[in-house]
């Protein structure tokens, strides 16, 4: 079974956790893609959907989900959202699809999350994934030499890399850019989530730690469930 099979198989079983009348964070990427299209084919009544970007807002109004913002619902019964990297407990690595602010502001502000992963997400320990770091635009080289300072005190020899695409350096829908910390290995995620939120032009990282109050990973035999 493909992982694009698997991903669906979660975000079908993950649209089976709404009900009516509540209000949905839609997480970003293609898992997520496929959450917000099996929510929009139960045609439920009363929702109110919160986007974690500008791609899943798209999305979600082609398939004719009610949209609402943080400001005008600012708690939200439950977040779906995929993940670069499930690690034990739950802690995760996020932001591959360079939402990570959105998506961490829409989770702090919901009642339940779940993460959704095809089975080659989980892993033991995090930090194969490179942990996306979001940097404002201004002074991100001197921000940049900052990380790698913190970096370095984890014993991550690798600077960080400022993410590019074909037309140039990526921008998250928020204007800011994106550097990828290749960690191998994250030993102590609550400290270097910590070490990185300290640095001024640090806008925020990937490390979702405390936040997914359960996972359902699509393996080749449906979908296996994990809580923290
Ligand atoms: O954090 C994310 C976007 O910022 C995504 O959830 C993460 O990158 C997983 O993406 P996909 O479901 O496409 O594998």
């Amino acid at each position: 079974m493909s992982a694009d099979t698997q991903k669906r198989l979660a975000g079908e079983a993950a649209a089976l956790r709404v009900e009516s009348g509540m209000i949905v964070g839609l997480g970003t990427g293609s898992t997520a893609a496929w959450f917000v299209k099996a929510l929009a084919a139960r045609g439920l009544s009363g929702l109110r959907c919160v986007p974690t970007s500008e791609a899943t807002a798209e999305l979600a109004r082609e398939l004719g989900l009610p949209l609402s913002t943080l400001e005008d619902t600012p708690r939200i019964d439950l977040t779906v959202d995929g993940a670069d990297e499930v690690g034990p407990g739950l802690a995760l690595i996020k932001g591959g699809g360079a939402a990570l602010l959105r998506e961490k502001l829409v989770w702090e502000a919901s009642s339940r999350c779940i993460v959704i992963a095809d089975k080659a997400k989980v892993v033991p320990v995090l930090g194969k994934f490179a942990l996306p770091i979001e940097v404002v635009a201004f002074g991100h080289k001197t921000t940049a030499n900052r990380i790698a300072d913190v970096l370095s005190d984890h014993e991550i020899a690798m600077p960080a890399r400022v993410r590019t695409a074909e037309r140039g350096l990526v921008r998250t829908d928020g204007g800011n850019l994106i550097y990828d910390a290749s960690c191998q290995a994250i030993h102590n995620p609550i400290r270097l989530a910590d070490d990185l939120k300290l640095i001024t032009g640090v806008v925020e990282h990937g490390l979702f730690l405390d936040l997914a109050d359960e996972a359902i990973i699509g393996t080749d035999d449906g979908v296996e469930l994990l809580t923290p």
